[in-house]
């Protein structure tokens, strides 16, 4: 069952394009990834497709309702979990949860069961100002209070964005039980490796999917063999495997680097050229392609750098 269609959503802040003809539905129960770095117009389309703001061409339906005309009915279906933090930072935890369950005319004990697994973990602190709580906390109230007149859409922008990693996974593990419960789930992140976790997953560039696809089917798609290459010296070979004719592409990962080749080039032509040019310690593996790799190759050069930034970020 289809829960949200998009269509030819553009969207202009006077001369800045921010969306630029977006169009994509979801399923019941859907995990749907929007990945993409800083001002690819992510917070954009989340409030065009949460009836926040209207787009200036398109159309978006949830659950069947208009979010231009019916946009009472499609706030009744959704919950929205924006990238900065949203709530009330003088209530405490609990009286925040109140506040949320007191405004879409419910009670926190009538949909308790939907928050539980996340609100355990906060409960101990239900009398802490939301504004004294850490990252981690605020973000699992945040969920809790999106969640609690029991929405059929999720829309969550950024959730893990500056929250350590032992929280991120925790608020991952979250949405995957929350997904079980058939919530069809919205989520927007710059991190390429929580991509794998969602059914399918778009690439947000200067407005506009790149790509739509499941992760598997995405990394299948990759176009070249992929080597990871590492020798003791990092920088000088950063330089030199920019300078080599036979490398198509280098991307650093980690101790790494990520190459592929043209046609003519081969690792032992590579091992061979990285000897001559002194480099010792040479380590060359063919290795399989990720979510990463795969929108990198799809990118601009330009743009190529500013992703790793974000990544990296
Ligand atoms: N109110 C506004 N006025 C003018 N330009 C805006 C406004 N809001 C966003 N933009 C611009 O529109 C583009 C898309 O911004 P948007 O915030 O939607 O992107 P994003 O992917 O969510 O990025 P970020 O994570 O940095 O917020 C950017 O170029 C941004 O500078």
């Amino acid at each position: 069952m289809t829960t949200l269609v998009a269509r030819n959503i553009r969207k202009s802040y006077g001369r800045v394009r921010a969306l630029n003809g977006v169009s994509f539905e979801t399923e019941k129960g859907e995990m749907f990834g929007i990945i993409g770095p800083d001002g690819a117009g992510k917070t954009t389309l989340f409030r065009i497709l949460t009836s926040l703001m209207l787009p200036d061409e398109g159309d978006v339906k949830v659950g069947g309702f208009d979010t231009a005309g019916q946009y009472q009915q499609v706030r009744n279906l959704i919950g929205y979990m924006p990238g900065r933090f949203s709530l009330y930072q003088d209530l405490s935890v609990e009286e925040n949860l109140a506040f949320f369950a007191t405004v879409y005319n419910t009670t926190i004990e009538e949909n308790y069961h939907l928050i539980e697994d996340i609100y355990r973990q906060i409960e101990p602190f239900k009398d802490r100002r939301a504004g004294k709580l850490s990252g981690g906390m605020k973000q699992k109230l945040a969920l809790c209070c999106s969640l609690i007149h029991k929405p059929e859409v999720l829309f969550l922008d950024e959730p893990t964005t500056g929250i350590d990693p032992v929280s991120r996974r925790e608020l991952w593990e979250m949405l995957r039980k929350l997904k079980a419960q058939g919530i069809t789930i919205i989520v927007s992140t710059p991190y390429m490796d929580e991509a794998v976790i969602c059914d399918r997953i778009a690439l947000i560039k200067n407005g506009e999917f790149l790509t739509v696809d499941s992760p598997a089917n995405i990394t299948k798609a990759f176009p070249d063999k992929l080597w990871s290459v590492q020798t003791d010296h990092r920088h000088r070979l950063m330089h030199d495997l920019h300078n080599c004719s036979f490398v198509r592409s280098s991307f650093l990962f980690g101790d790494s680097f990520h190459v592929s080749f043209t046609p003519d080039g081969s690792p032992e032509r590579l091992e061979n050229y990285l000897h001559v040019s002194g480099h010792t310690q040479i380590g060359i593996d063919c290795i399989e392609p990720g979510v990463e790799d795969c929108f990198l190759a799809m990118l601009k050069d330009n743009d190529q750098a500013e992703l790793m930034q974000t990544i990296e970020g």
